[in-house]
């Protein structure tokens, strides 16, 4: 059965080193209805991460909403977070799953690639990610993904498929029309002057399907 906490907005933070600044933006995606967050922070050292990792973990645990820690799984297991996502530079998943434990969320970075899902799936992941569907600001190296493999892989794979990568308001619904349970949005979330109301705006889309 596919997992229901995957589905709906995935909110990925952005580099912030100030984590009230952090916690008070990715409350607004909470507000707005973002069903998932992953603190993803390329440029904190440890001591930042664990502090701002915490502080969301307690945010999240608030509005009853999973946090999921990117990379960094032996973080996550130290903060007891709900989940981690892990890429191919990164832990394999099956070490992650057998780290973690049943009853924490993997996560899994497939890029353009059924196979890679098929075998994350295979290894223990709740949810398996493609991307990146447009060019992204975030992450530049990413490679082009078409929403067509996730329409041939919703007939592979049961676990929730996960949209990420220049995802905004304009293309989001093509990502969601393939066959998405999930888009996850850093740049065209965390990006703009109101992210509660762009958060309502993408929680709006996942209502009219
Ligand atoms: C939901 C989701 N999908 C993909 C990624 C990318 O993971 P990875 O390839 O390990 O790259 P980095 O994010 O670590 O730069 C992700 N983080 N989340
Ligand atoms: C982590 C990641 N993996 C592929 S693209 C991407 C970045 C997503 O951020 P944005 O929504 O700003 O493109
Ligand atoms: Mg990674």
């Amino acid at each position: 059965m596919r997992n229901p906490r995957i589905s709906g907005l995935y909110a990925i933070t952005p580099d912030l080193s100030n984590t009230d600044d952090l916690l008070n933006k990715t409350q607004q995606a909470l507000d707005g209805g973002a069903r998932l967050v992953q603190y993803r922070n390329k440029s904190a050292d440890k001591m930042l991460l664990k502090e701002q990792a915490k502080s969301l973990l307690q945010l999240c645990k608030s509005y009853e909403i999973p946090l999921i820690i990117n990379d960094h799984i032996d973080l996550a297991m130290a903060i007891d977070a709900d989940g981690v996502h892990v890429g191919l530079g990164d832990i394999p998943v099956s070490a992650a799953r057998e780290r973690f434990g049943p009853g924490k969320i993997v996560g899994a970075s497939c890029y353009n690639n059924l196979h890679l899902a098929l075998q994350a799936e295979e290894s223990g992941s709740d949810y398996v990610a493609f991307g990146a569907f447009f060019p992204s600001e975030t992450k530049t190296d990413t490679v082009p993904v078409s929403t067509n493999l996730v329409d041939y892989a919703k007939q592979k794979v049961t676990v929730p498929i996960v949209g990420i990568g220049g995802i905004r308001l304009i293309n989001a619904a093509a990502v969601i029309d393939s066959g998405c349970d999930a888009i996850a949005v850093c740049n065209d979330l965390f990006g703009t002057g109101n992210i509660m109301a762009r958060a309502l705006q993408y929680t709006q889309l996942f209502a009219e399907k």
